[in-house]
């Protein structure tokens, strides 16, 4: 890892220093590692004296951003939180001088392990064994954790969610217990985990827990419409973008469009989201209000990245996937570009390279486009043999 001589710096100065929190869960598990958090015995003041770049990110609650080698690394002293004020951010930071009361205070075991400069994992609350059985698991008493900070409960949806995970029971309990916690938490906070809960690849299944778990009842704009929010986890694919997923949940919960901007401003999302969402919103209209055929369905699935079976689907027009595989073969084409054969095909159908290739194939897609032969290999290869 290219931060380790970060890690060396520190010990080498006579300080414990130890990667922490997400980095070492997604190193573990293989995947990108977007923040490197380092906890060392060492106190914001006795960094900065060790590097040269620093920038006082949160000096308060010990934190100093080291710029070093290229990379930046957020240095944090050991710490433990008390006094928590309204269940939101901590009130009082305490640093103490051992690693393991600074991991008793994280939210999940699996982001409670450190990593020292041997590369060897510190895991005092089996986070390793939830890591393997993926699971997403309260350190201690999960009550305790979601007091300390009422946003881990949509911290714990978002990492189901991102990371394909269950959510252990107990931890689930406490959710359904303290759900009402959730309302003093700003709507910034709530936005973050909700999109990247959202735009996960496990969303459907993290939502549903959202719902069952009451959480949904706390977030403004979503109190009451469960029954109009339980479409969700019933798609059949689930948005990878955050315009695919704003515009969803506004079909979903039959947001008008005089309303759309406000309600994406009270989202605190941009002018150029609110806009992109507006769009798509207007698309989905379009198409409710000229009973789609299955062309237009798939065209709207690949501008909204969305699958087509849930275009119609959201559009309250249910379409299974065997009937779509059975029809989409015989799509009809409206553009050039949707021929589904194209010049190798032909070769590979006993059709010259040359002239007469380009002929035969601009002659199937005005037929195609014409509606005389059926967008599929079969038909196409027929007429090709027909030809010949
Ligand atoms: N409400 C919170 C937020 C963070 N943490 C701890 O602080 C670490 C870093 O938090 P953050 O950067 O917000 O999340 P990551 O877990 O790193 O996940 P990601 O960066 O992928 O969002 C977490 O791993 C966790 O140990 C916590 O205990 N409670």
């Amino acid at each position: 890892m290219a931060a380790m001589p970060v890690l060396k710096k520190l010990e080498n100065a006579g300080f414990e220093a130890y990667f922490v929190g997400g980095s070492v869960r997604d190193l573990l598990l293989g995947r990108h590692i977007h923040d490197i958090d380092i906890a060392t015995s060492a106190y914001p003041e006795e960094v900065k004296e060790e590097f040269e770049k620093t920038i006082d990110t949160g000096i308060k609650h010990g934190t100093v951003t080291v710029l070093y080698n290229g990379g930046s690394y957020e240095i944090t002293t050991f710490r433990t939180e008390s006094g928590y004020q309204d269940f939101r951010r901590p009130d009082q930071v305490t640093f103490v001088q051992n690693l393991d009361e600074d991991l008793k205070r994280r939210d999940f075991t699996i982001n409670a392990l450190a990593m020292n400069t041997n590369g060897e994992i510190i895991d005092l609350f089996n986070g390793l064994k939830d890591l393997h059985n993926r699971v997403i698991r309260a350190v201690g008493n999960p009550e305790e954790r979601f007091h300390e900070d009422a946003l881990r409960m949509m911290r714990a949806v978002r990492f189901m969610s991102q990371l394909e995970f269950e959510l252990e029971g107990e931890t689930q309990k406490a959710i359904e217990d303290n759900h009402e916690l959730l309302k003093k938490i700003s709507i910034e906070r709530v936005r973050e985990e909700f999109v990247k809960m959202g735009i996960g690849p496990h969303s459907r299944q993290a939502f549903q827990i959202f719902l069952d778990t009451q959480l949904s009842e706390d977030v403004p704009d979503f109190a009451g419409k469960k029954d109009l929010l339980s479409i969700y986890p019933q798609l059949q694919f689930s948005p990878t973008l955050e315009t695919s997923l704003w515009a969803v949940i506004i079909i979903l919960l039959k947001i008008p469009n005089d309303n759309i901007g406000k309600f994406m401003r009270d989202w605190k999302n941009s002018n150029a989201m609110a806009d992109a969402v507006e769009r798509i919103v207007e698309l989905f209209d379009l198409l409710a209000s000229q009973a789609p055929t299955d062309y237009d369905l798939f065209k709207a699935g690949e501008a909204t990245l969305l699958n087509t079976i849930d275009v119609a689907h959201i559009l309250g027009q249910p379409i299974s996937a065997e009937a779509l595989v059975d029809r989409y073969d015989a799509l009809p084409i409206k553009n050039s570009s949707d021929l589904i054969v194209d010049g190798r095909f032909l070769i590979k159908n006993g059709i010259e390279p040359g002239p007469k290739l380009g002929i035969l194939l601009n002659s199937i897609r005005e037929k195609v486009v014409e509606g005389e032969l059926e967008n599929s290999k079969a038909a196409i290869k027929q007429f090709i043999e027909e030809q010949n």
